[in-house]
């Protein structure tokens, strides 16, 4: 049967770490016969430049049709200066919402081999492996009322609202206890409940679900904390679950202790297991356009695409062993670079993972 993957490369780096995960995409498709096929469009500025909006309706209608989405990054200083009504973002935040994709799985685990890539650490960071349950299609980013109004005194206030409903907050939720009960069963809820009513009833409605879930370790935290925590004693940790802006933030600071922002993938998942798999990082427009991107983590995204939508969890172990087997020859991004290691480009580390993916 085949399976339908709507690729969005997008702005900056985006075509190209795009690129290196579809060549390895093409290697587990040859072997198991995965029945993969592609379909090509874009999103954000590249979409502006073609359609005039960061997400055509046509392209919105192909994403619904595919069974996943393989999206690179969108944004960059071209756009920035657009209405906020069309900027890139917008499109992101739109096939989110619009495709359901209300679970945002964002898995930071440090590969042995990059141990002094971490800004913590080795002793801090060694082992470790961590999973943030980001709620995607919620909360601030997408609240109403928002804008820039002008006061009476004619001076202008820009405002945003966090809104969660139950239902919103519970099935989130549901992920983070779900994920730890397949992990090591310990959940922190991270919250501003002591300052902000979502945040209380955010913390209610986890502590009530606690009941169902009598083999998890539930804990609550609050934010500054948490950011706090991640780099004092990250290994507490093993699910975090948080909101929209929280968990957005919390997890490129967790990216770090990784030893990159270029390590982070992310499964962006509906209800029924669709998904949009996209790196954690943006478009990079400091280093796009000039192959030094690191394409792991959408390397990574593609295989968590192979395991979460595809079901298929032996190609998914491939591509992560591949991975591995390319750090273990030493070979490193700039981003990732350390003493004694060889530096190459984005499509040099794309080829390598797929020559250790060929030979496994
Ligand atoms: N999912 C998405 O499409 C996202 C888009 N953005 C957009 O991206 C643009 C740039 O945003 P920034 O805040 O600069 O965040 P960014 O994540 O694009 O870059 C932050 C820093 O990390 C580095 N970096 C990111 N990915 C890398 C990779 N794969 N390899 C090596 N280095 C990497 C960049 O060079 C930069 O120094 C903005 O327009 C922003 O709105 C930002 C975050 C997520
Ligand atoms: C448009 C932003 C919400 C993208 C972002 O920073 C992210 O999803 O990590
Ligand atoms: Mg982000």
């Amino acid at each position: 049967m085949t399976k339908k993957i709507l690729v969005l490369a997008g702005d900056g780096i985006g075509p190209e770490i795009v690129d290196e995960a579809v060549k390895v995409l093409n290697v587990v498709n040859d072997k198991y016969n995965l029945g993969l096929e592609y379909t090509e469009d874009t999103i954000g500025g590249a979409a502006i430049d073609k359609y005039g909006v960061p997400l055509a309706d046509s392209t919105l209608a192909t994403a619904k049709e595919s069974d996943a989405v393989l999206l690179g990054a969108v944004g960059g200083p071209k756009w920035d200066t657009l209405e906020r009504s069309i900027r890139p973002e917008k499109g992101l935040l739109k096939i989110r919402s619009e495709l359901g994709l209300f679970a945002n799985l964002r898995p930071a685990i440090l590969y042995p081999q990059l141990a002094n890539a971490s800004s913590l650490k080795a002793e801090f960071v060694a082992g470790l492996d961590i999973l943030i349950v980001r709620e995607l299609t919620g909360g601030i980013y997408f609240g109403e009322p928002r804008g820039i109004r002008t006061l009476e005194n004619g001076e202008r206030q820009g405002y945003n609202t966090l809104p969660y409903r139950e239902s919103e907050i519970e099935r989130i939720a549901r992920v983070g206890f779900e994920m730890a009960q397949l992990r090591n069963k310990k959940l922190c809820s991270v919250d501003k409940a002591n300052v902000m009513e979502s945040s209380q009833l955010w913390r209610e409605i986890v502590t009530n679900m606690a009941k169902e879930y009598p083999d998890v370790e539930l804990s609550h935290m609050y934010v500054d904390n948490a950011a706090m925590q991640l780099v004092r004693l990250p290994k507490q940790f093993d699910v975090m679950v948080t909101d929209n802006m929280f968990g957005d933030i919390l997890s490129d600071e967790a990216s770090m202790l990784t030893g990159s922002i270029g390590m982070l993938p992310s499964a962006s998942l509906d209800a029924n297991g669709k998904g949009m798999y996209e790196p954690s990082h943006g478009s990079a427009p400091d280093i796009a356009g000039k192959n030094m991107a690191n394409p792991l983590a959408t390397i990574l995204s593609a295989a968590m695409m192979l395991r979460y939508t595809f079901k298929h969890a032996e190609s998914a172990n491939l591509i992560e062993k591949a991975v591995g087997l390319t750090l273990d020859k030493n070979l490193r991004t700039a981003d990732i670079m350390s003493m004694g290691c060889d530096k190459v480009s984005t499509s040099e580390m794309g080829n390598a993972v797929v020559a250790e993916l060929k030979k496994l």
